[in-house]
């Protein structure tokens, strides 16, 4: 069953038209990438996906996007919507406070107090993301003591604490060392069992070694909506075989 349908989906910034009639399904426990050259889209689109589109004021846009059936901007409460679908950003920006902090956050917010249930959490959520080890013995020590890797991990953690079914990502490892970006990328192929995830990545090597389908998105458009390794081995659009291959201009 598909997770998220996209549907004749346009956006905008002002009299900028961002995202051009987008339509395509993403499925449930799988890795969707979308990869394409800067600026053609794939932020706004992957920013629609929780509404994060809606802080900015110039931001319009029309078409539908679908969770679970439900229309995310007319059927779904957007503080909702946010907690099912949560995000990893580009920089790692783990709050000013403590591991165990930035990991409890989420579920504080929520309304957990019991010191129990949020110590499970914590233990829980930097197992998930492959961190536990690292920090166990130091969950007080501030998030901003920790490297950069250490920190996309925490940020990780700190989104999978509040159980959303899906985890955007946008261009996780870039600001990050091949040894850090491996555990990354590692961990997506554990964590796809239990949630749905959507990365935006410049890397064509991380698309094809994470993902189960890719999006080719080009001037706002999708040209090409594939599984990732048909995609990559036998593109349907020239523009897609010019851009893999590094043709393209
Ligand atoms: N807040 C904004 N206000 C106005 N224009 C914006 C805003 N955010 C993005 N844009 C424009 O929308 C287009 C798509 O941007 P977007 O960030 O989605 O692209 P992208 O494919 O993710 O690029 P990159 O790979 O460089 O991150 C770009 O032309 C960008 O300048």
């Amino acid at each position: 069953m598909s997770k998220i349908e996209i549907s004749n989906f346009n956006s905008y910034y002002g009299d900028f038209h961002a995202i051009k009639n987008i339509n395509m399904n993403i499925e449930e426990h799988e890795v969707t990438a979308f990869i394409g050259p800067s600026g053609c889209g794939k932020s706004t689109l992957l920013k629609s996906l929780n509404r994060m589109n809606d802080l900015v004021s110039s931001f319009r846009k029309d078409g539908n996007i679908y969770l679970d059936k439900k229309e995310i901007f007319s059927e779904i409460d957007v503080y909702d919507l946010r907690k099912r679908v949560g995000m990893v950003f580009q920089k790692p920006n783990p709050f000013p406070m403590s591991i165990y902090d930035n990991i409890a956050y989420g579920p504080r917010t929520h309304g957990i107090k019991d010191k129990k249930t949020l110590d499970e959490i914590v233990e829980k959520s930097l197992r998930q993301a492959a961190i536990w080890n690292e920090v166990k013995d130091n969950l007080k020590k501030s998030a901003l003591a920790l490297s950069g890797g250490q920190q996309q991990r925490i940020c990780i953690a700190r989104a999978m604490a509040v159980e959303p079914e899906i985890i955007l990502l946008d261009e996780p490892t870039s600001a990050l060392d091949p040894i850090s970006t491996a555990k990354i990328e590692d961990l997506l192929e554990i964590i796809k069992k239990e949630y749905t995830i959507v990365i935006v990545t410049h890397n064509m090597q991380q698309a094809t070694r994470v993902s189960d389908k890719t999006g080719f998105f080009l001037l706002g458009e999708l040209v090409e909506f594939d599984k990732t390794e048909k995609l990559f081995s036998f593109p349907s659009d020239k523009r897609t075989e010019d851009y893999i291959t590094g043709r393209f201009s």
